[in-house]
């Protein structure tokens, strides 16, 4: 089992370019693997994660040349060719790994094939609930059998004749909408999916990249179905939830200021900004476009934080930074409060006990509630020995909460780490180390503790 050691932090590197964002990558070879023809795609994430996507659609008829590797022999650059919206039938089950969005993606791809199929995941993806994506693809004509009440992987879809439907989503999901959306493309007619609030919306973009259109009307989205796509080559932007924790890094210390560079700044995905200039960072951004996805360089100034509070429609815009915005609460004066957040319940870990029970550990007050959190900052950390959970957002998290301890931070069972970030633990490295060059980043200035307790009267009143 790998560990992760952290002492207090050296320095802020002055500039970071992280990996390729991981909704896209998995979208990038599933709909290449869609089109008729053959996609380049570049900057692909190669997390396992993006691979067990990449190896779905192998398996089932799609090719894959790669153009380039990164350092670990991993694609960053690939020609996908695939042979039009009728898949081969894979020969074996499909191993989803530890991948929500593969195994809730390619559910609905896959309700819509002359086949059935089956898909598999490790431990903790086997927790993890199917029933959302059931539920709407059984109304549609398809089924989908797995373990348990909450339909678990390993799970089997009996592919076949959908019908369009119109579908109200029971919670705001991303990898839901997308299910339903992609099983509405191979059917005939309109299917709609009303969202509670707005998630994250790189379907739509990517599937108009790809020439097939879907239309947004308020909270509602709609795919017309027969639509063919078109092979066109794409560049995926850096993946701001990996930048994220980064970005915290350099907004709790004062005098910082660290550049993202490339950075995806799709809107429904930029709430970690919003917060953390709510709590006292300074952030600018220049935004260009790529392929319909908005990308540019992430300037962060940090400084004193302030608490904040985090919850309602915001939610689904930071669902996986709010493990590392609670450890940026952590290190901030005053009590944040993270509400309307159950879905953290259902993640790779059950993330908001994960969460707490960590920052305890380091010292934290945190009182946990059904959907959320209420953290007490201002305090010295104190390093000690933590347990990731096997959840990569947990150990990252984690590793940057160390960077503020006072001792040594250890992570426990961190390999997890490369199911989102490989090369996390190198990027890591530059905040521990001392600069090459004195003029390679901003000095550190010893954040001074706050009182417990202690209340600013500029906090968020919401
Ligand atoms: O669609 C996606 O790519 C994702 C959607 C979110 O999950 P939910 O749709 O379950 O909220 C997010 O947590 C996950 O990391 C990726
Ligand atoms: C929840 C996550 O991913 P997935 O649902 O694809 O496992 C995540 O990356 O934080």
């Amino acid at each position: 089992m790998s560990q992760i050691k952290v002492r207090k932090l050296k320095h802020i590197p002055s500039e970071i370019t992280v990996p390729g964002d991981k909704s896209i990558s998995h979208r990038s070879v599933m709909f290449a693997g869609l089109c008729e023809g053959t996609t380049v795609i570049e900057n692909f994430l190669p997390s396992e994660d993006c691979l067990c996507s990449l190896s779905a659609m192998q398996a089932m008829g799609a090719e894959c040349e790669v153009l380039e590797t990164d350092g670990r022999g991993k694609p960053v650059k690939l020609a996908v060719t695939g042979h039009g919206m009728k898949l081969k039938a894979p020969a074996a089950p499909i191993d989803c790994g530890n991948s929500g969005t593969t195994m809730r993606l390619m559910s609905g791809i896959l309700a819509a094939q002359r086949f059935n199929t089956t898909m598999t995941g490790d431990e903790s993806l086997s927790r993890r609930p199917m029933k959302r994506v059931a539920d709407p693809l059984a109304l549609m004509g398809a089924k989908v059998t797995g373990q348990g009440d909450k339909i678990c992987a390993p799970i089997t879809v009996h592919g076949g004749d959908l019908n369009a439907i119109t579908y109200t989503l029971p919670m705001a999901s991303a990898q839901v909408k997308s299910a339903v959306l992609l099983a509405g493309w191979n059917t005939q007619g309109k299917t709609s999916v009303v969202e509670p609030a707005v998630t994250r919306d790189h379907t739509e973009r990517l599937l108009a990249h790809f020439g097939v259109k879907v239309v947004r009307d308020g909270n509602t989205v709609s795919i017309y179905g027969g639509q063919k796509p078109e092979a066109k080559d794409l560049y995926v932007p850096g993946d701001i939830s990996s930048a994220a924790f980064w970005m915290v890094a350099a907004a709790a210390t004062p005098g910082a200021q660290l550049i993202l560079k490339d950075v995806g700044l799709n809107p429904t995905r930029t709430g970690i900004l919003n917060v953390l200039v709510r709590m006292g960072a300074q952030i600018s951004d220049n935004v260009n476009y790529a392929e319909g996805e908005p990308r540019g360089n992430v300037v962060i100034h940090g400084g004193e934080l302030n608490a904040t509070v985090i919850g309602g429609d915001e939610i689904p815009n930071v669902i996986d930074e709010l493990p590392i915005l609670a450890v940026a609460a952590a290190l901030a004066r005053g009590t944040t409060i993270i509400k309307d957040a159950k879905e953290l319940r259902v993640k790779e870990t059950d993330r908001i006990s994960a969460v707490a029970q960590n920052l305890r550990l380091m010292g934290v007050p945190v009182q946990e509630f059904e959907d959320g959190m209420e953290i007490t900052g201002g305090m010295e950390l104190t390093g000690t020995t933590l347990t990731s959970y096997g959840d990569h957002r947990i150990a990252m998290a984690f590793a940057i909460a160390g960077l503020y301890a006072e001792g040594v931070t250890t992570i426990e069972d961190t390999e997890c780490i490369s199911t989102s970030y490989p090369g996390f633990e190198r990027d890591l490295a530059l905040f521990l180390n001392e600069p090459r060059f004195p003029d390679e980043s901003t000095p550190v200035i010893n954040r001074v503790p706050h009182e417990v307790g202690e209340r600013l009267s500029s906090q968020d009143p919401s």
